[in-house]
């Protein structure tokens, strides 16, 4: 049974991976997210938390390249991910679940995944081998062969992440993981997500809780746009031990 209060010990070793140096969005007159700055070193698990609309995914759709700042700029692996042949180089080491990512309806995720693990120039017995470990991993086994557009929100996801994990990236952005997944399938990923982070550095978005609570070595809050929080697990639920009423504290208040 999942122990929810144990968490992996943090093992970084003090080199930024991961970095966000002001970035901001600005949608018109709409700040959707504003000077967002932290970094996360290697082999760290990070939540990145905050309520529906804070802008999680909009800094990670900067952090990962796909979108444009207004301002600021954002580094994987020390690569500048705003300047196209820096990002190329960055994408070997990065897998990044999108929330709500596109996936080829008409294709199964056998030959999804293998399509995509060829344009990562993985071929021949290293790409069969990726593709046996996310198929076991992501669990996909009952529906490798059956087309995507007839799986379940959940199979899908999996599908998302497994694609995320093929070519063995050594930074992980996820954004919402276990969204759509049944008990049984956030047990499964939250597992998955402590093994990988032995190995690798993670950061996830996330409004649950118990999500932090279960996997991760540190929290930033994120609330209208601004980060009001970057601190252990600990010391986010504070003197109370209670992390809903401090994630409420820290957010309710808070308008750009
Ligand atoms: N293209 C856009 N044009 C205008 N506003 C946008 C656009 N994309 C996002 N926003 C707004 O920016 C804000 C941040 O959105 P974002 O999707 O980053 O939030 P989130 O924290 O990921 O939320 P959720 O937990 O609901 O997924 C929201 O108010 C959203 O409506």
């Amino acid at each position: 049974m999942e122990n929810s209060t144990a968490k992996p010990v943090a093992k970084t070793n003090g080199a930024a991976v991961i970095e966000s140096r002001g970035l901001s969005k600005y949608y018109g007159p709409f700040i959707a997210t504003e000077d967002v700055t932290f970094s996360v070193s290697q082999g760290e698990i990070v939540a990145f938390l905050g309520p529906n609309g804070a802008g999680k995914s909009t800094t990670m759709k900067m952090l990962t390249g796909f979108l444009a700042p207004s301002k600021g700029e954002s580094r994987i692996a020390g690569h500048l991910m705003q300047e196209q042949e820096e990002r190329i180089l960055a994408s070997q080491k990065i897998g990044y679940l999108p929330e709500n990512g596109p996936l080829y309806n008409e294709m199964t995720p056998a030959s999804f995944l293998k399509y995509m693990g060829s344009a990562r120039n993985l071929s021949g017995s290293k790409l069969q081998e990726r593709l046996d470990y996310v198929c076991e991993q992501c669990s996909l086994n009952t529906v490798w062969n059956k087309a995507i557009s007839k799986l379940s929100r959940g199979y899908r996801q999996r599908v998302g992440m497994a694609h995320a994990l093929l070519h063995d990236p050594e930074v992980l952005i996820l954004d919402e993981p276990t969204s759509g997944l049944d008990p049984n399938q956030v047990h499964e990923v939250r597992t998955l997500i402590r093994n990988l982070g032995k190995s690798k550095t993670l950061l996830l978005s996330t409004h649950i809780l118990s999500e932090v609570e279960a996997v991760c070595d540190r929290v930033l809050l994120i609330s209208s746009g601004r980060l009001v929080f970057d601190g252990s697990v600990s010391e986010m639920a504070g003197t109370e031990n209670n992390l809903e009423d401090r994630f409420r504290e820290l957010t309710g208040n808070c308008k750009v």
